[in-house]
């Protein structure tokens, strides 16, 4: 089944259908918030009317598995890439899954709103590093995106599970996702990248050595067998406690921690409470995955987060 839905340079595609991993869900693309480097983030007042204007129906596509869906992939890829041209700064996807039963097809005043409400949000809030940030080809975003499995009802009823074992499966997908991360801080001097257990274990050591900064495993509660100091936390579905080694990180480093997602920002806000306890200054989070209708953001007490691919739901 193929159903095709309107899309702009914001709201790329809807695909329907089986994807890769064989779970039949809807995706809609969508490129990732643009953000300041340099600090205040504006999109200027230049691209919104062009934004605008193409959400308002320019570039309609429909990606799927067909031989007709793949040409029309190509426009979408085209499209992305106008979306970074227009921003002048990163452009990034979110990717949006849900049952194929919720989907439906947008009027273009929708797409328009949501677009300009997109673009607003856009202004506030920088990257929080010091560092231009080089653009990042869309096409690796999408990639990224479709190679996270979404599992229903994991680890109990109503989550729906974002699994990054199968982005780990796709050798490309997985470099690409650590090179932006890279690219992104290779010039923020960046001392310590903590990396939050388990998944941050994952994301972080690869984008430690690549910038050549220490990495600080941040363990669950009793799993360190030194000195420890501790921050607990709540999260989507329980509580917990994150610990690091006392010395692990200098008063003054300059950190990013790094975990896979960030869904109600227990987490990652303990885990950053934890460095600045210790004298750290965190330049920014960073997670491969944001749900963002979980609004984890506000855990963050205002420090910047950087995250690849977005996606709807929880
Ligand atoms: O934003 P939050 O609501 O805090 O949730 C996000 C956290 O949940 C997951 O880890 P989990 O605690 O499931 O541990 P695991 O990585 O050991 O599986 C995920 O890897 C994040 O660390
Ligand atoms: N929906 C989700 N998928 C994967 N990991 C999570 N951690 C918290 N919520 C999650």
């Amino acid at each position: 089944m193929r159903t095709a839905l309107p899309v702009g340079s914001l709201h790329i595609s809807v695909a329907t259908g089986t994807l890769a991993w064989g779970v039949p869900l809807g995706a809609r693309f969508l490129p990732k918030r643009q953000r300041s480097a340099a600090g205040g983030g504006a999109l200027g007042l230049a691209p919104l009317p062009a934004i605008a204007r193409l959400a308002l129906g320019e570039c309609f596509g429909v990606v799927d598995g067909s031989e007709e869906g793949t040409r029309r992939s190509t426009k979408t890829e085209l499209l992305l890439s106008s979306s970074s041209v227009i921003s002048q700064r990163q452009s990034f996807c979110h990717i949006h899954s849900r049952p194929r039963n919720f989907l439906g097809v947008k009027n273009r005043s929708t797409i328009a709103k949501e677009t300009l409400a997109m673009a607003e949000s856009q202004t506030s809030g920088s990257a929080g590093c010091e560092s231009p940030v080089k653009a990042v080809p869309d096409a690796r975003v999408k990639g990224i995106a479709e190679s996270i499995r979404s599992i229903r009802d994991f680890p109990k009823p109503g989550i729906l599970f974002r699994d990054v074992t199968t982005l780990l499966l796709n050798p490309k997908a997985f470099k690409d996702c650590i090179d932006i991360c890279v690219e992104r801080y290779a010039e923020s001097k960046i001392d310590v990248v903590a990396g939050i257990e388990a998944r941050g274990f994952i994301f972080g050591p690869p984008i430690a050595l690549a910038l050549g900064a220490k990495f600080v495993p941040v363990r669950k509660a009793k799993k360190l067998p030194g000195e420890v100091i501790g921050e607990e936390y709540s999260l989507e579905y329980g509580t917990d406690k994150i610990e690091i080694h006392v010395g692990a990180v200098n008063p003054g480093d300059r950190i990013i921690v790094v975990d896979d997602l960030i869904a109600t920002g227990g987490t990652l806000g303990a885990a950053l409470r934890l460095m600045e306890r210790v004298g750290g200054e965190v330049v920014e989070c960073v997670c491969v995955i944001e749900l963002p209708e979980l609004k984890g953001r506000a855990k963050l007490n205002g420090k910047p987060l950087f995250t690849v691919v977005e996606f709807e739901g929880h």
